[in-house]
């Protein structure tokens, strides 16, 4: 099959090459020319493992290319998936300028018949948008279905997750988008539920904030678990085995961030409010994940004399998790907000995301000289097992404050250090 993708970022990327990967030739459209150029040399723009050698790999034979000709794309490919950013507005919706702006554009170029697919996250009601806007923009009338198709893969591992997915979800009301949607995701062995546009659209909000409420709760549980001298690893796991809620998404830390929970859960809350119908949990569930870095703040003003002014800190990590490049609400970014607030000396280190105006170092241990404590902020592998002995040498009091849980707390102890993760007894 001939298949365009608009937008290449971190799913427009990833979908196009398992596309180019099941045999099917794959376009990717994009506005911005550095990221084209990039792709069309073989060179992703973003870190995510393993897509660079599946890069090479279909751009060395053509099975993927890329381009800025929106209108040469549209008429040359019959079946066009939409995978634009959808950020949070003002208001707390989804923004759906970039979606709305692909559509006119199909409406303006298209020449036959088209399956037009939203895989971004879109609000319920958005595949009924999209028809408007392609039809506002034709003038002669031309036919096209309108098909949601949400996008489940995790960024750090977009490609097994895309290759792998738990399950496809098909959202149309037309039988021939429908049989063309089957054909290509005819080799993927997982269960594939067809329903209609509006239940698919609402099936993504409910499994990010489902996902996203689970966090919260553990979250919040640890500040009990904390205050009672309880292991929260332990209880998430013990809580785990029970099949009827499962181990994954229990992990007790700084709260979630990224590109989607955030705002896919207050896009939801949005609609919901807009129907009159407020989603109380959900509510709770944000609040709870704004609190939660604050819980690390004051445990470190508690240690370390009171207040944070003047104190060195080396904040270990600036992703929103670990294995990707993306700085998108990180929950990082957001405990180093609180600590400037709080007048402290910051000090960073990234494995892979470079930020200006951050003061980094490239190396650990320059970010941990003279430092008063050390934060873990992201759960990358790097920081799991450091030469702790070293660092404690480097530092001018040796205090680790580890936000993801990822140190062995009587390893560090034993060497003297002083340790306090999220109740990780
Ligand atoms: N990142 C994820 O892990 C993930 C997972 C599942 C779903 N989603 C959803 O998928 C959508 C895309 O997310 P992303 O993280 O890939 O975004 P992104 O910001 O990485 O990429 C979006 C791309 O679209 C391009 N674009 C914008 N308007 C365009 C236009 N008119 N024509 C062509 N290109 C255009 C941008 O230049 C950009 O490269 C969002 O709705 C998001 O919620 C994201
Ligand atoms: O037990 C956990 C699991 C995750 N997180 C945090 O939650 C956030 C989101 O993590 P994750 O879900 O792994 O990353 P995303 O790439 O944001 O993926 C989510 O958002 C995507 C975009 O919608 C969806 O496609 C995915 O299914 C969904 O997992 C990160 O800050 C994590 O550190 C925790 O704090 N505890």
């Amino acid at each position: 099959m001939k298949i365009l993708i608009v937008g290449t970022g971190y799913v427009g990327t990833t979908t196009g090459l398992v596309f180019s990967e099941m045999g099917h030739q794959v376009t990717g459209l994009d506005l911005d020319d550095n990221k084209i150029q990039a792709l069309k040399s073989g060179k992703l723009h973003f870190f995510e493992p393993g897509l660079d050698d599946l890069l090479s790999k279909h751009v060395a034979s053509n099975q993927i290319t890329f381009t800025k000709d929106a209108e040469t794309a549209i008429k040359e490919n019959q079946v066009i998936f939409i995978c634009v950013g959808t950020p949070q507005g003002a208001d707390g919706s989804a923004d759906l300028i970039y979606v709305k702006n692909v559509a006119e554009t199909i409406g303006t170029y298209m020449n036959q018949y088209k399956v037009i697919v939203t895989k971004s996250t879109v609000p319920v009601g958005t595949a009924d948008l999209v028809s408007q806007w392609v039809s506002g923009k034709q003038t002669t009338p031309l036919p096209f279905d309108v098909v949601s198709n949400p996008e489940f893969l995790r960024e750090g591992s977009a490609l097994h997750d895309a290759l792998n997915p738990d399950r496809i979800v098909i959202g149309t009301t037309s039988e021939t988008a429908r049989k063309v949607m089957r054909e290509l995701y005819q080799p993927f062995n997982c269960p594939i539920l067809e329903t209609n546009p509006k239940a698919s659209e609402m099936i993504k909000y409910a499994s990010n904030s489902f996902l996203a409420t689970k966090i919260s709760f553990i979250n919040e549980l640890a500040r009990l678990c904390d205050a009672l001298t309880i292991n929260v690893n332990d209880v998430s796991t013990g809580m785990g085995f029970d099949h009827r809620i499962g181990p994954h998404f229990l992990r007790a830390g700084m709260g979630y961030g990224g590109s989607c929970f955030p705002k896919d859960v207050s896009a939801l809350i949005k609609t919901a409010k807009d129907h009159n119908l407020p989603l109380s949990i959900l509510e709770s569930v944000v609040n709870v994940n704004a609190e939660q870095p604050l819980f690390l703040i004051n445990k470190m003003k508690s240690t370390l004399g009171g207040d944070l002014k003047n104190k060195t800190i080396a904040v270990l990590g600036l992703a929103f998790k670990a294995n990707t490049d993306d700085t998108r609400e990180s929950p990082s970014l957001v405990l180093i907000n609180h600590l400037t607030e709080e007048q402290a000396e910051i000090r960073t280190h990234d494995p892979v995301v470079k930020i200006k105006d951050l003061n980094q170092f490239n190396t650990i241990e320059e970010t941990a000289s003279g430092a008063d404590a050390i934060v873990i902020g992201t759960d990358w592998n790097d920081y799991r097992d450091l030469n702790w002995e070293r660092l404690k040498s480097l530092m001018k009091q040796p205090f680790i404050f580890d936000g993801r849980n990822l140190v062995d707390k009587e390893k560090v102890e034993n060497l003297g250090f002083y340790y306090v993760g999220v109740a990780n007894y």
